[in-house]
């Protein structure tokens, strides 16, 4: 049996209750198999796919905390740690009941390679909670994030592990969990990112994984002769990623039809309005209805399942950025039957395996959230150089150095597919060459670094 396979075989015995992180580590390790067969005695000696499948170490702790109530609640942390090879953990906090260990562990391997891909120095790591933000007030968030931020403050550090945020973490909680460490620690150091702007926050993290995901797609486009402007694209989600992917969308010329939230989806055929989206979510913090309350072009719809949702629309560009697994094998054939000419994640792992698979081999361009994301993590990563030389960059400065690493990223994907030969449906299997590029880094650190 073949190194992977039997590296699978035993992935799968021992996470059986893990299936997100079974999938992306079956996704990754399944497209190493040309670099892995070309040095397989060195690295089942030295026990890599291993190493590289087995976190550091999984944190998983009580957070008690008071609702308005007066009623103590007691959520679940986590916080995986999973490779520090080329540099400290560093990955966001998801806060969201459907939050597990699993979930935790999927993202956390995923940002090892997607963290090697930024070209900075950054290990990989995730962390979060089941606790759903949604409907609490204020003082609920902040008795939350200072419980959860007592507990994880033990476990991370400016030169340690530095979280940020993700699904349900945004400027709020990350100022909140910042006042607590700093309370604990009795020191300011930039052991978060996506901090506020007079407390050591970058100029342009707000903006940087929407930005980056459609700096990359440009990338792509222009790279295959096409251009993005004219073109049509759909977004799900009207989150953090969502609306800066649209507002970057918008600036290339793209119309942008729809966006979407947990209960239903937007199509506007006018093109999304990202002042009122803005508004909606990030200042009113309230549901999609009450955009298409103030639009009359929009309509809404209320999501059932087994819908196309907004993968039905006849699109140039797709960019799902809301969560994993949200665009199936059935979204893909109705987007190939519109006539997509590419997929870009912005979300994490949104795409199934069968639909990546069915878009790549039916010649669509398809770029997976490890490359078309990482403008995220690669600006955070610029908000820790910051820190460290206590000084703030402009934001110009920020967002060009965000534009070349996401046109660094593409062209290293791209090389890598091409070094090994790896193609699908006419196209460079740019999934496998993001694996490929990821994982080399890691890898000759890790091999450099000796048994540990
Ligand atoms: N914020 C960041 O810098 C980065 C985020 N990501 C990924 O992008 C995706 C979106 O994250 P953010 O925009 O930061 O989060 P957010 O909390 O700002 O927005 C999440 C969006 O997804 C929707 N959503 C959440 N769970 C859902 C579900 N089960 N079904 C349908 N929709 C759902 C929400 O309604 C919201 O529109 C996630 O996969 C996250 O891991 C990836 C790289 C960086
Ligand atoms: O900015 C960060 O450190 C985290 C970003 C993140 O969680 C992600 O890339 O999925």
């Amino acid at each position: 049996m073949s190194y992977v396979d039997e590296v699978l075989e035993q992935l799968k015995k021992k996470n059986a209750s893990e299936p997100e992180f079974l999938q992306a580590a079956t996704e990754v390790l399944d497209s190493l198999r040309p670099v892995i067969d070309a040095n397989e005695q060195l690295y089942r000696k030295e026990a890599i796919l291993e190493r590289i499948t087995e976190p550091d170490r999984q944190i998983m702790f009580r957070v008690p905390w008071v609702d308005d109530n007066g009623q103590v609640q007691v959520n679940r942390g986590f916080r995986v740690q999973f490779n520090n090879a080329i540099g400290p953990y560093k990955g966001g906090l998801r806060l969201h009941p459907s939050v597990n260990l699993g979930i935790i562990k999927f993202l956390g391997f995923e940002q090892i390679f997607k963290n090697s891909l930024t070209t900075l120095p950054i290990g990989g790591g995730k962390g979060g909670s089941d606790f759903d933000p949604k409907g609490k007030s204020d003082r609920e968030i902040m008795a939350f994030c200072q419980s959860f931020m007592t507990e994880l403050s033990k476990y991370i550090g400016a030169d340690v592990d530095v979280p940020a945020g993700d699904i349900g973490t945004g400027a709020r909680e990350i100022g909140f969990m910042f006042g607590q460490y700093k309370r604990i620690q009795g020191m300011f150091e930039g052991v978060l990112t996506g901090k506020g702007l007079t407390w050591g926050g970058s100029l342009a993290r707000t903006q940087a994984t929407g930005y980056g995901l459609l700096y990359l797609t440009d990338a792509l486009w222009r790279d295959h002769g096409k251009s993005l402007e004219g073109k049509t694209a759909a977004v799900s989600g009207s989150g953090n990623v969502a609306i800066y992917a649209i507002e970057k969308a918008q600036q290339l010329g793209v119309k942008v039809v729809t966006c979407s939230d947990s209960t239903g989806w937007i199509y506007d055929p006018e093109g999304i309005d990202v002042a009122l989206l803005k508004e909606v979510k990030e200042v009113k913090r309230a549901r999609l209805t009450e955009y298409a309350a103030a639009k009359s072009s929009a309509q809404y719809f209320e999501k059932k399942n087994g819908e196309h949702g907004v993968w039905q629309y006849k699109v140039d560009l797709a960019l799902p950025c809301a969560t994993q697994n949200e665009l199936d094998l059935e979204d893909a054939k109705m987007l190939v039957s519109n006539g997509v000419t590419s997929v870009t994640e912005g979300a994490n792992m949104p795409t199934t395996l069968e639909a990546t698979k069915y878009l790549q081999e039916n010649g669509v361009l398809f770029v997976g959230g490890k490359a078309a994301n990482a403008g995220g993590v690669a600006t955070s990563a610029l908000e820790m150089s910051q820190n460290s030389e206590r000084l703030s960059w402009t934001f110009e400065e920020v967002d060009s150095k965000l534009k070349g690493i996401m046109e660094t990223i593409y062209a290293n994907i791209s090389d890598a597919a091409k070094r090994y030969n790896m193609t699908v449906g006419g196209n460079d299997d740019y999934v496998a060459g993001a694996n490929i590029a990821g994982f080399e880094k890691v890898v000759d650190a890790m091999l450099a670094q000796g048994v540990c």
